[in-house]
């Protein structure tokens, strides 16, 4: 069967042509150095990074660095210029779309049709046979706690519900990757905990999952590794504590007697943050945290001396500040 393009809003999908768990070959997928110019603007330059099978990987960084630009293209429904997008080892074509689950930043759905009868339409439009297309929206419906809402429009709900139905709408045709832009945001706390149940379930089944933030708090509690984008280049990747290793060592001192520029005299070592006796200082490769100990005790009484890791938030603004 020839692939059939269809609008369907904002969001564009295929009809089938074949099945297939393709993100099961180990590979998951893969961004292979794409690059994409608007006119004079790059948005991407040599974008590499893979999302394993069973990875949760949380896509990072400012407004404008490139990662709706990244998701659009692993959907292919934009063209790199350059470079190459693999599900499973197998560029990504219109067979290979159609097993993509996608929410698009600026959420596809009709606002006047009924939430069931779209969430079907979207299911039997990805391949499944009617009776398939119902059983899975009424799961998905009741896993997101929606189901009472089935037979009313989408715009009578509230947004935060809309954007329940937009990941059902991503989730309905079982696929094999889950490529969310910005899924979380404007959602209150109980959908957020729903929607980190979901990603952390399909993750548990072997989806590659992927989805852009601006909650790194979020990020941090809940993906396997983080991707933090700068100028549409992936400029560190990893787990949370590969990153929080690989950045700078901070100590939190507080010593309530220390007067002000007491540790200028600490080879390799900066003042961070300053306030009442406790100071945030930061350890360069040449810094020595007894030697800034033993200049503390030269002050007076410590009352306490801690070695900590900078947070997501912290690490992320080192990167994008470099
Ligand atoms: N259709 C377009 N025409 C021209 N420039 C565009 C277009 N879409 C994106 N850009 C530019 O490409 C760059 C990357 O944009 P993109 O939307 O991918 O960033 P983002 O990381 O998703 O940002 P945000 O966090 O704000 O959603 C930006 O400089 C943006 O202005």
């Amino acid at each position: 069967m020839r692939p059939l393009w269809v609008r369907y809003g904002r969001f564009t999908t295929c009809t089938p042509t074949f099945g297939g768990a393709m993100a099961e070959d180990g590979r998951g997928l893969e961004i292979d150095g794409v690059s994409k110019r608007y006119g004079e603007v790059t948005a991407l330059a040599d974008m590499t990074f893979t999302v394993a099978p069973g990875e949760l990987f949380g896509f990072v960084g400012s407004n404008g660095a490139g990662k709706t630009t990244t998701m659009r293209i692993a959907l292919g429904v934009l063209a790199a210029d350059a470079g190459e997008v693999r599900l499973g080892g197998r560029p990504v074509d219109l067979e290979v779309r159609r097993r993509i689950g996608y929410m698009p930043e600026e959420r596809g759905l009709y606002p006047k049709m009924k939430v069931g009868a779209q969430l079907a339409y979207l299911a039997e439009l990805h391949g499944l046979m009617r009776a398939d297309a119902r059983a899975a929206v009424a799961r998905w419906t009741e896993r997101l706690d929606i189901a009472h809402r089935v037979d009313d429009a989408v715009e009578s709900l509230s947004l935060g519900n809309q954007q329940r139905v937009q990941l059902a709408a991503a989730l309905v045709h079982d696929p094999d990757v889950l490529v969310l832009d910005e899924p979380f945001s404007g959602l209150d706390p109980v959908a957020v905990d729903v929607m980190s149940d979901v990603l952390a379930e399909k993750r548990s089944e072997g989806v590659p999952v992927i989805f852009s933030s601006h909650q790194l708090d979020l990020v941090e509690r809940i993906c396997d590794r983080v991707g933090i984008v700068v100028a549409g280049r992936m400029s560190a990747v990893g787990t949370v504590e590969e990153l929080r290793h690989a950045g700078a060592v901070q100590v939190e001192v507080h010593a309530p007697q220390a007067p002000p520029g007491w540790v200028d005299a600490v080879p390799g070592a900066r003042v961070v943050q300053e306030t009442d006796g406790r100071t945030l200082v930061e350890l360069g490769p040449d810094g020595d945290d007894q030697a800034l100990l033993a200049a503390a005790l030269r002050t007076g009484p410590v009352h306490s001396f801690t070695r900590r890791r900078p947070s997501l938030t912290e690490l992320f603004r080192e990167v994008v500040s470099a």
